[in-house]
């Protein structure tokens, strides 16, 4: 089965990253709704526009030019004009028109020199009424837009929405819809669209780049504001600089909570868990050699973890979270049942002595008796040790106990790491074992006289009074080895020999090495031999 494994930090960066399918899309819906604000707000104000220039004509400027007698810009027709200027909210600069020239305005009163209306006034017939129920017409001009019922002319402009209007990213425009029609009434209109085709009354829709609501609120009238997104977003700089901040927060956040999830389904423990479950923990052997035939006697059966992601993870790492987790039966119990099985599917159960190391508890819960009687043929249990380190002493009497029930099994035990802890004397002849395994930290630098060589020494000494088998591990050199012949320990395991191997090479070694020997010993390898060491 493929493992599929990432990291914390893939974990968490993944995380983050979908924080944005939550974040872009609530951005989005932001500046949407606010965008949606902007062009109502523009809209209603322009309804208010609207319908208070139709409110001014109809109340105010109509009225007014009917009731206007002669002569023109008489005292009693500019006190009317003033008095309406003031009055109306939406239309302002009343002025008297005869044969195309302003007489008189409601602010400079009669004119000495009658004005010839602005060229742009004269060309309002071009357009259409954006007020067609007043029935009037509406003066294109700069900036300003004036209505005329008969001699009286009243100047509009969009007073409140010009200030609005000055923003780059935002267009406004009133359509005429007469004669389905396209007309626009809003000075310096630019808008690209101009085959527009309104239809209902209020809509909104997106279009090259332009975010458009329209509404028609007064009969065949339409306002229309479009924002043009890009620009619209470029003018929201602090708003965008305080968004991407709270992002960059956002998304640290779900960043650090995707490394904290992870490491709670992911952490090492967990992945151990789950790697014992599927038994994804593989066993190494190193061999174990004999000192006079060089043959190899047994092995030391180490366990391996490659985890999820395919990186192995050493045992002095995972083997003190085993002990922390709850998990040293489980492993022990994976260990001896792989190890039964590899090693009689390469025909070496019965062939190799196999040393299984063990936690304390183990031991002292009688554990191991009961894992081994389980698993390994009663025929076989004498061809295995059972590796016990000084920290198994807990309850010196209880261990003893134990110590002596896997004897009795027919099981070997050997105290492995000698030397290091608080190995006494009064432990070892409190439990009967049958081997000492040196620890290699005495053996380093062992072939030059020093301290390490008493106390090796010494070992050898103890060993031989309690009449137990010595094993020297950690042999890495020629010289390491000439050394521990010189004082008779009977096995030797280290990298000199090998380093543990998987199944098949060990048994590859086996076959190989214990060959060798068979040939060394032979008549003619004897002679071989022979010639060698006279020359
Ligand atoms: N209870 C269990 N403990 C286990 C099991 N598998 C391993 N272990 C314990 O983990 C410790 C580290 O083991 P490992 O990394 O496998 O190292 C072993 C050898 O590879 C290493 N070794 C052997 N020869 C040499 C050498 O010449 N040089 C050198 N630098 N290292 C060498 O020593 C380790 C074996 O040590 P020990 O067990 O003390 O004999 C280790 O404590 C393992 O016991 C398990 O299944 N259960």
């Amino acid at each position: 089965m493929a493992k599929l494994y990432v990291s914390q930090k893939q974990f968490g960066v993944g995380a983050a990253i979908a924080s944005l399918f939550i974040i872009v899309p609530l951005l989005a819906l932001l500046l949407t709704q606010s965008a949606h604000r902007f062009q109502d707000a523009l809209l209603d104000r322009n309804d208010t526009v609207g319908t208070g220039i139709a409110r001014d004509f109809h109340q105010f400027l109509k009225p007014l030019s009917e009731s206007l007698s002669q002569p023109a810009c008489n005292p009693d027709n500019l006190r009317k004009l003033r008095q309406t200027d003031f009055r109306s909210k939406y239309l302002s600069y009343y002025a008297e028109v005869r044969d195309g020239h302003i007489l008189c305005t409601s602010y400079e009163g009669k004119l000495a020199n009658p004005v010839a209306l602005p060229a742009e006034y004269v060309q309002f017939d071009a357009e259409t009424a954006i007020l067609n129920d007043l029935n009037t017409e509406v003066i294109q001009t700069q900036g300003t837009a004036a209505i005329r019922a008969g001699n009286l002319i009243a100047v509009f402009d969009y007073p409140e929405l010009s200030n609005t209007i000055s923003k780059s990213w935002l267009d406004y425009a009133s359509y005429s819809l007469i004669n389905n029609q396209f007309t626009s009434v809003k000075p310096f209109y630019t808008h690209p669209l101009n085959d527009i085709n309104i239809s209902g009354n209020s809509e909104r829709w997106f279009e090259g780049g332009y975010y458009i609501a329209s509404r028609c609120s007064i009969q065949n009238s339409c306002d229309l504001v479009s924002i043009d997104i890009l620009s619209y977003v470029k003018s929201q700089q602090l708003t965008l600089t305080v968004l991407l901040m709270l992002t960059a927060m956002v998304m640290w956040a779900f960043y650090r909570a995707g490394c904290n999830l992870h490491s709670s389904i992911f952490s090492l423990p967990n992945q151990l868990r789950a790697g014992l479950k599927n038994n994804e923990l593989t066993l190494h052997y190193q061999p174990i050699v004999s000192t006079t035939s060089s043959e190899v006697i047994g092995c030391e059966v180490l366990c391996r973890w490659h985890a999820a992601d395919g990186h192995s993870v050493s045992p002095d790492t995972f083997i003190p979270m085993v002990e922390d987790n709850g998990l040293c039966e489980a492993l022990t119990e994976s260990v001896t049942r792989t190890a039964i099985k590899e090693l009689k599917l390469h025909g070496l159960l019965g062939k190799v002595r196999v040393a299984i190391n063990t936690f304390p508890e183990d031991i002292e819960s009688g554990f191991m008796k009961r894992n081994l009687n389980r698993h390994v043929p009663e025929r076989y249990l004498p061809w295995f040790t059972v590796e016990i380190t000084e920290k198994s002493v807990g309850n010196l009497d209880n261990l003893a106990k134990n110590v002596d029930q896997l004897r009795a099994l027919g099981v070997q035990v050997s105290v492995d790491d000698f030397g290091t802890g608080f190995s006494n004397l009064e432990t070892l002849q409190a439990i009967k074992v049958d081997q000492i395994k040196i620890d290699r930290s005495f053996i380093i630098g062992v072939e030059k006289p020093s301290l390490k060589r008493s106390i090796v020494d010494n070992i050898c000494q103890l060993a031989k009074s309690l009449n137990v088998r010595l094993v020297a591990e950690g042999i890495e050199t020629a010289q390491q080895l000439e050394f521990v012949k010189t004082r008779n320990i009977a096995l030797t395991q280290g990298y000199f020999h090998s380093k543990p191997l998987a199944i098949p090479d060990f048994a590859q070694f086996v076959a190989q090495q214990n060959r060798n020997n068979a040939d060394a010993t032979s008549p003619q390898s004897k002679r071989i031999l022979q010639q060698a060491s006279q020359a």
